[in-house]
């Protein structure tokens, strides 16, 4: 997919993965609707890229991915002002062992209600031009992580939604192709505000920070890189791209299929 013209919507794009996420597509010729419930970042944000890439080329919405009525109203405004949508990032996520249902509530039920509202706008059979959806998972939705198991269970459910949402695609003639991001750590405001956030299992969070030490962190940059091969590369439909500082890879996953 050529990105020059091409209109992207970010969720959580206002700091960390989501802002890098954001510069490089704008770097590669997109332009940008910014969704994110923190207005002050998001507007800080918008004011430092009107002066890197001019006013025209972005839109900072202030959106809770929560909140079905806020997000319809972030994708019509979108459309309305851009002409259509052909990428969306499926990106704001936290992690909160603690508040766990509102966890579940972003990033599992975030990014389906944002699919499923941005498929009116994508869909070839809603007269939309197709285009590909990324949602960002994590390497925790491919192994346990024992501090945080609703976090993980979170983005288990986001690859499992994603790969049989690109499997539906297919199959119906959406045009629209579905891929997962599943960063390994990555050095955020999520990453360092880890310890105070996993309740119950804080007596965890020694094991925890052994893996980061085992794995390494990735820079947001980094991550970023992937989700432009993810979104350009018009072959990749139902992947989980795993990334970590040591290298990236293709999953691959048992095939049930006869
Ligand atoms: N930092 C890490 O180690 C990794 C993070 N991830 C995932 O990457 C995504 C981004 O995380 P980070 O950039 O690390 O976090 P971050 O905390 O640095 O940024 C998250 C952004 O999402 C926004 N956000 C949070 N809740 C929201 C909501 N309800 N509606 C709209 N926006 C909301 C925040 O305001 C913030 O701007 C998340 O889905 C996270 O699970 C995946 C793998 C590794
Ligand atoms: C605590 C969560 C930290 C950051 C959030 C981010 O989304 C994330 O989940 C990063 C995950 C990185 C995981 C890295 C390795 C994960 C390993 C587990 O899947 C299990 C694998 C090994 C377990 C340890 C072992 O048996 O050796």
């Amino acid at each position: 997919m050529e990105l020059n013209g091409k209109i992207a919507v970010v969720t959580g794009a206002a700091l960390g993965i989501g802002k890098a996420i954001t510069e490089i597509l704008l770097k590669n010729g997109a332009k940008v609707a910014l969704l994110d419930v923190n207005e002050t970042a998001g507007k800080s944000l918008k004011e430092a890229l009107d002066k890197q890439y001019g006013q025209e080329r972005t839109l900072f919405l202030n959106c809770n991915v929560e909140s079905e009525e806020q997000i319809k109203a972030a994708f019509q405004k979108t459309a309305d002002n851009f002409g259509g949508i052909d990428i969306l990032c499926n990106n704001a996520g936290i992690l909160n062992e603690t508040t766990w249902e509102k966890t579940v509530s972003i990033n599992l039920v975030g990014v389906i209600r944002g699919t499923y509202l941005a498929l009116e706008h994508m869909s070839k059979l809603s007269g939309g031009r197709g285009g590909v959806i990324v949602n960002t998972a994590s390497m925790a939705g491919l192994g346990p992580l024992l501090s945080c198991p609703v976090y993980t269970a979170t983005k288990h459910g986001v690859i499992g939604f994603t790969r049989a949402m690109a499997a539906a695609s297919t199959a119906s003639g959406y045009g629209v192709r579905f891929n997962a991001l599943c960063p390994g750590f990555v050095q955020t405001d999520l990453f360092t505000t880890i310890p105070s956030k996993l309740g119950q299992f804080s007596h965890l969070a020694d094991a925890t920070e052994k893996l980061a030490e085992k794995f390494g962190i990735l820079t947001v940059s980094e991550v970023a890189e992937s989700l432009l091969e993810l979104v350009t590369d018009e072959t990749k439909n139902g992947e989980a791209f795993l990334v970590f500082p040591q290298g990236k890879k293709y999953v691959t996953f048992p095939s049930f299929s006869s």
